[in-house]
């Protein structure tokens, strides 16, 4: 022993009695292990001929950075300076998080020894690791809470908390679509690369999903399994994949990567999968809700009927593709437009009234035209179902219109365009009930083309037809918006007239006859009509009306024709 260090034994003595473990080595660059204290054998497993004589490299293992001998190079040159915590590992092969202080001794001399304290502190690392773990996982819980069952939204959440939990450059969701996994959400310094796409049998990440295993890759340099090139491209050099696996299902990975090897601890792999577990039954409920939404959307977009949400201040908030179709404007020059704006002023006011009264929350069905994308309008049916929020108040409204027009053209008579038996059955329908809830009067004119047969039999059928198309055009024209002309059959026609009594009724039944008489001709004259006009009388069944209306029409050619009969009630 050298004179300058007459205390070494001492020293050493001393050293055994204390907790932390220490280490007396020659100096760098080969610092040979001259002595250890019982805490070091304690702490490291290995025994006093496993240890004299080599140097610390016998404590690295995986983890360990492959420069850490470096420490020995620049002891500290005071004892302030920071420790170093380095990962080795017991004899067993149990990783130790152990700081390490490296000091030259004797002090303020040329070294003669490094004297190196190590001080175990997995344990405290354990502790914080289970404090950040439970902190990340109460952040996954409120993330998943608030993000909801918005799969971009949540998909980009589960990126941007894997990448903040393990301190990662970069993270990605990816997803198996096809053969290929998918980068479906990006973080770091992966967002340039989102979309990209990989086959699942010539990536990584396609083992982890496909095995279904977490995978810790400390070095892609040195890993065959890694697709080198991408691995490149993106600044992949070190990485933690964990499987995204709900109830044995497994539809992607997550992966968070450094540009550094080595960048990641065991620990680190175990939080990450923790959390993936949190993250996955979010992200499968949000996969599964955005297919049903798909599914319900192609289902709402393929019916016949247009659908859309108008809110509280008549704008549009939702609409399927019908809209498109009818209006010929994509949805975003429908969408938060005002229904005043779409419709023009003209088609708003005739349903204004019924929209106000579903935003009073009542539920409301009509029939109204509105304007069609290749001009002019069409007969619609529409239905108003209001929606409620939490509080009850009416937040707008479900719009479902269904176009009727070719139901209007089967109630129509093809020859004249009046009303064929079947749309006036409908309307005569509509009309008796008013009448009889609201104690209203009504009253029904049947009218007959005054010797027709001969016009016909000489003048031939297209002649004919032009009469009955005149005389129903003429009827059309001077009977009111509320009454229902209807070509009852052959040469006779029926006019039902809603809130009118007997001598009104009568007085119409007058002027039709007048205006027959007046405008149209045949080449054999002019054409007249003899007319029955009744009134409904209470509890009158529409059947007993009618015959009562035919009646007074055969009493009006039995006296002569071109005449107008009055049955009184
Ligand atoms: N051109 C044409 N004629 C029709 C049509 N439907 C019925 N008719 C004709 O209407 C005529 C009805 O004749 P009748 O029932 O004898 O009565 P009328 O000659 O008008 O005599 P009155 O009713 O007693 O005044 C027949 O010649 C039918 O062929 C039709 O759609 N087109």
């Amino acid at each position: 022993m050298s004179p300058e260090v007459p205390d070494k034994g001492v020293l050493e003595a001393t050293l055994d009695t204390i907790r932390d473990a220490v280490l007396i080595t020659e100096p760098y660059p080969d610092p040979v292990i001259t002595f250890a204290n019982a805490a070091f054998y304690g702490l490291t497993g290995y025994t006093p001929p496993e240890v004299i004589g080599k140097t610390p490299a016998l404590l690295q293992g995986s983890n360990t950075p492959p420069d850490w001998l470096d420490i020995f190079r620049q002891p500290a040159s005071s004892a302030s300076d920071a420790p170093v915590e380095i990962t080795n590992y017991h004899k067993d092969g149990t990783p130790r998080q152990l700081e390490w202080s490296v000091s030259s001794w004797p002090a303020g001399k040329p070294a003669q020894y490094l004297i190196a304290v190590q001080r175990d502190v997995t344990g405290l690392r354990d502790l914080e690791r289970h404090h950040l773990q439970l902190q990340v996982l109460a952040q996954m819980q409120k993330l998943v809470s608030t993000a909801g069952l918005d799969l971009r939204v949540l998909r980009q959440k589960v990126a941007d908390v894997a990448l903040e939990a393990t301190g990662a450059e970069a993270a990605v969701v990816e997803e198996a679509i096809g053969d290929d996994m998918v980068y479906t959400a990006v973080a770091g310094t992966a967002r340039p690369v989102m979309g990209l796409r990989l086959p699942i049998d010539a990536s990584l990440s396609g083992i982890c999903y496909r095995e279904q295993v977490p995978l810790l890759c400390p070095d892609t340099h040195q890993d065959p399994r890694v697709a080198r090139s991408t691995a490149e491209e993106i600044g992949f050099r070190s990485g933690l994949l964990v499987p995204l696996l709900h109830e044995g299902h497994c539809f992607g990975a997550l992966k968070v990567y450094s540009s550094w090897p080595h960048a990641f601890r065991q620990d680190q792999l175990e939080l990450l999968e923790m959390a993936s577990q949190v993250l996955t039954a979010s992200l499968h409920d949000a996969r599964q809700f955005k297919r049903e939404q798909e599914r319900r959307t192609l289902l709402v977009d393929s019916l016949p009927l247009l659908i859309s949400f108008i809110d509280d201040d008549y704008r549009y908030r939702e609409i399927n593709a019908a809209y498109t179709r009818w209006f010929g404007l994509e949805p975003d020059r429908l969408l938060g437009q005002k229904v005043v704006d779409v419709l023009g002023q003209e088609a708003f006011d005739n349903i204004r009234g019924y929209m106000s009264a579903a935003l009073a929350g009542d539920q409301v069905r009509f029939e109204t035209t509105v304007p069609y994308a290749l001009g002019g309008t069409r007969p619609v049916e529409a239905e108003y179902i209001p929606v409620r929020d939490g509080e009850g108040h009416v937040s707008g409204f479900y719009a479902l219109v269904r176009d009727i027009s070719e139901r209007k053209s089967a109630e129509r008579d093809y020859l004249t365009r009046a009303y064929n038996r079947r749309g006036f059955d409908q309307h005569m329908e509509t009309a008796f009930a008013t009448a009889s809830r609201y104690g209203r009067p009504l009253s029904l004119l049947f009218l007959d083309i005054d010797n027709f047969k001969p016009v016909n039999d000489q003048c031939g059928h297209a002649v004919g037809d032009r009469i009955l198309q005149k005389v129903a055009s003429l009827l059309m024209g001077l009977a009111r918006e509320s009454d229902t002309v209807c070509r009852w059959g052959g040469e006779e026609f029926a006019v039902l007239v809603p809130e009118t009594g007997l001598a009104e009724a009568t007085e119409l039944g007058e002027r039709l006859r007048k205006a027959i008489a007046t405008d149209v001709k045949s080449p054999l004259g002019p054409i007249t009509v003899s007319i029955g006009v009744v009134e409904r009388r209470p509890r009158e069944s529409r059947k007993q009306l009618a015959h009562r209306a035919d009646k007074a029409l055969y009493r009006a050619k039995e006296l002569g024709r071109d005449r107008v009969e009055a049955s009184g009630s």
